[in-house]
């Protein structure tokens, strides 16, 4: 695996603030769409900033195509797209002119600026409505002119920090569509959300972020198969529970029912079967249950991801 960008125990505190970032590592594979997963206030926006470079970190190391960060000064820029989860754009231009500006920025001229400033507004399908003023734009539409903004100068990293909080589900696909794209071409993706659906659906791998610490990381798999058993949710009229008949295996009331978890979610389906046909009991649910990003989430913080 090629690494396009490492984190070896990087701090971040803001003044008088508390620790945002506190000894994240992690590494992301050239061409993967990585996801940092984690709640409000967990650290994924200081973490894309520091990595874009906007925000100098305290200690630790940030490395981007085998090149420290600290090093790179002006060529990080060009190497990172780096699209805000704040709207960034001049609502009284259009989207064309909003695209043009930024384009400048990036150091892009004449006829291969007008050349990038189409293919993005291709890019996010909003060619057609280049010439209006970005302020009739919906919320999805200028998220989307946002990203096409910091795809201009063709960055090897593209950071995205929560691009699909409050958008429409039109602009939304056109947001998975484009990431899907970028991967496509090799382009490495930092995804930050805290819809843990998004990760399950777009990243290759993701790192689960809380009070600032990595507390899982690894592929999609890996992350589930190290955290959690498959379990198996069972209810049951006037039965005292299943705590009994499962000495090795965890069991919890959940709903109206218990969620019992061990190595073997099929065994623990036999024997609950065996002991409730004997008994006599009336069953009202029996179900697998495969882990999801949310069960690890609960189990390792004690928290659902969205309090
Ligand atoms: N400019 C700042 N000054 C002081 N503290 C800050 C600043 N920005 C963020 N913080 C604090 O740093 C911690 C991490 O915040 P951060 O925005 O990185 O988290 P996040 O996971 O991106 O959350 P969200 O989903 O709300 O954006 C929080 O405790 C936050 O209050």
């Amino acid at each position: 695996m090629k690494v396009a960008l490492q984190l070896d125990n990087v701090f971040k505190q803001y003044k008088a603030g508390k620790q945002a970032v506190n000894g994240v590592s992690f590494r992301v594979a050239e061409g993967s769409c990585f996801g940092l997963l984690g709640p409000n206030g967990a650290g994924k926006s200081t973490i894309m900033k520091l990595i874009a470079g906007i925000i100098p970190l305290d200690q630790g190391e940030i490395t981007l195509l085998e090149r420290p960060i600290a090093q790179m000064r002006g060529r990080l820029g060009q190497s990172v797209g780096y699209v805000p989860q704040e709207i960034t754009l001049y609502e009284s231009l259009n989207a064309w002119q909003n695209l043009h500006f930024f384009g400048k920025m990036y150091g892009l001229r004449g006829k291969h600026l007008q050349e990038r400033i189409a293919l993005v507004l291709e890019q996010v399908g909003l060619s057609e409505r280049a010439r209006d003023k970005v302020g009739s734009y919906s919320g999805g539409m200028k998220r989307r002119i946002n990203i096409a903004a910091a795809l201009l100068h063709e960055p090897k990293l593209v950071v995205l920090d929560e691009p699909t909080v409050g958008i429409d589900p039109q602009s939304r696909n056109h947001i998975f569509e484009l990431i899907r794209g970028m991967q496509k071409a090799g382009i490495t993706v930092l995804y930050s959300t805290h819809y843990m659906e998004e990760v399950e659906l777009l990243c290759d791998e993701l790192a689960i972020l809380d009070h600032g610490r990595v507390i899982a990381a690894g592929e999609l798999r890996e992350v589930l198969g190290q955290h959690m058993g498959s379990a198996v949710y069972v209810e049951v009229d006037n039965w005292q529970g299943p705590e009994q008949l499962f000495a090795n295996a965890k069991v919890r009331a959940e709903g109206n029912g218990w969620l019992i978890e061990g190595s073997s979610a099929l065994q623990i389906m036999h024997e609950l079967t065996g002991a409730l046909l004997q008994s006599g009991h009336q069953v009202r649910a029996l179900e697998l249950q495969q882990p999801t990003l949310e069960s690890v989430f609960i189990k390792l913080t004690g928290a659902a991801l969205r309090d």
